[in-house]
């Protein structure tokens, strides 16, 4: 027998249609017995998330704003999936407790929370199967961060007491009781924390594609779907912008050796994808695994002639970055310059002070910002087999007339990432998975 631990994303649950679909799945096998469900996702591309509803509860709540429309949008969708679906459960006292929450100006993450918890309730009762409720299992140090002995010893005493169990994704308890979630996307984190916590076999992630795909579906008609892939070019496709899966979901299972399988809850009988430690050499079918990208980023380019016989230069600059609390994503650099390749995010409002204490501290002959960069990320372990490969990426993009801001490889040739300007972004990705994937 083979534990599994089965996580459905929004997507998979986004209407009593899609409720059907995960019950016929769960129930053709039954070695899946942790289930983690997030809150309804979108039906369709003009649909609104459930979390993202919760959110705007939130704001309008806060601001003192009438929110009964809203609220009212999101009891009809549980009101609706229970309908579709059968399930006859009085959700009333639910949406009571809820409503009664905002008016006591109930947190942000508690009221986010809440579309998993409803989930996770109906679904449980569909399932007949027991419900845990995550803040007795996800246990928090302190907001977002996990308090990972607490957290696996008492899912190892839930398993102990429930051989099956819905297990809502996305929140967990602080030490006073009360609700925190993960960032955005943490169903995923979630499924892997109760997949290492059982000590399960296999963590499925159910979603509405098959599989992890090459390239953004949204960008690429119908992407080659990756067979196999390793947990680091999972990651590095995650971090560099494929949503699929959040970036940090194979930190909990890496150490176990769990692999993690992407399913198509629309297409159950499509293989997916197999993400394990490190996939074989040559059984990838191509010389790249994959491409992802963001959008949303600076560059600030700092010039000084030899830069390169200054050792106190780059300490000072990160010192500036350390005391403005900013991330650094990449620094290419070469013997009289310093580029920072920072996202808008954290840049936010502190732009002209981080320019000008550079300029005060380190004395550039220039320091200037580029903005609306997009950063582009060729990912895949058999790159460093191939010669030739970056040639390939560069003429590619030479060809579609797209002029490359700046270039960076990891050390360890599993990517090659590229900056471009924003407004070339989706015909550089065409280019570079053309180059690749011909025919
Ligand atoms: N490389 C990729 N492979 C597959 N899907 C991708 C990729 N990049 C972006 N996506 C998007 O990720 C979506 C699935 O993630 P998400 O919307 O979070 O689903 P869920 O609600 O099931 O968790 C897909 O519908 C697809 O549009
Ligand atoms: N519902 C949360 C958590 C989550 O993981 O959702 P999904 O599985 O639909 O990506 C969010 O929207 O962020």
């Amino acid at each position: 027998m083979t534990l599994v631990v089965a996580k459905f994303g929004g997507t998979s649950l986004a209407n009593g249609g899609q409720f059907k679909k995960v019950y016929d799945i769960i129930q053709a096998d039954p070695n899946k017995k942790y289930i983690v469900p997030s809150a309804p996702g979108k039906e369709n591309d003009q649909d609104t998330k459930i979390t993202d509803l919760l959110y705007l509860l939130y704001d309008l709540a806060s601001h003192g704003i009438s929110y009964n429309e809203v609220f009212s949008m999101f009891k009809n969708r549980y009101l609706d999936i229970c309908r579709e679906i059968g399930v006859e459960m009085d959700l009333q006292d639910y949406f009571d407790e809820i409503r009664q929450a905002i008016e006591e100006k109930a947190s942000k993450e508690y009221l986010s929370s809440r579309g998993e918890y409803l989930n996770g309730l109906i679904l449980a009762k569909y399932l007949d199967i027991p419900f845990v409720d995550a803040k007795n299992v996800m246990l928090f140090k302190a907001p977002h961060i996990l308090d990972e002995q607490r957290t696996y010893k008492a899912l190892a005493e839930m398993k102990k007491s429930f051989d099956s169990a819905v297990i809502p994704g996305f929140y967990g308890s602080l030490p006073d009781g009360s609700i925190t979630t993960f960032s955005r996307g943490g169903g995923d984190l979630s499924g892997a924390i109760v997949a290492r916590g059982v000590g399960a076999d296999l963590y499925e992630n159910w979603t509405d594609v098959s599989g992890f795909l090459a390239a953004d579906p949204k960008i690429i008609q119908n992407p080659r779907r990756i067979k196999e892939i390793s947990y680091r070019e999972l990651r590095e496709l995650s971090y560099m912008g494929a949503s699929i899966l959040h970036e940090e979901a194979i930190f909990p299972v890496i150490s176990q050796g769990i692999p993690i399988s992407i399913k198509n809850t629309n297409a159950p009988e499509e293989e997916g994808t197999r993400i394990v430690p490190s996939s074989r050499e040559g059984d990838q079918d191509g010389e790249i695994t994959g491409i992802a990208g963001r959008q949303g980023f600076s560059v600030i380019n700092i010039d000084k002639v030899q830069m390169n016989r200054d050792l106190s230069f780059s300490r000072k600059v990160f010192s500036i970055l350390e005391a403005n609390d900013i991330y650094v994503e990449h620094i290419p650099s070469s013997i009289d310059s310093l580029s920072l390749i920072v996202s808008d995010d954290q840049l936010q409002g502190k732009k002209k002070r981080i320019t000008s204490e550079i300029k005060a501290l380190c004395n550039p002959d220039n320091i200037s910002v580029e903005t609306d960069i997009s950063l582009i990320a060729v990912v895949g372990q058999n790159m460093r087999n191939h010669i030739g490969t970056s040639a390939k990426v560069f003429t590619a993009l030479a060809q579609a007339k797209v002029n490359v801001e700046m270039i960076t490889q990891g050390s360890s040739e599993l990517n090659i990432i590229v900056g471009v300007d924003t407004a070339d972004y989706d015909t550089a990705i065409k280019a570079i998975y053309r180059a690749f994937n011909r025919g």
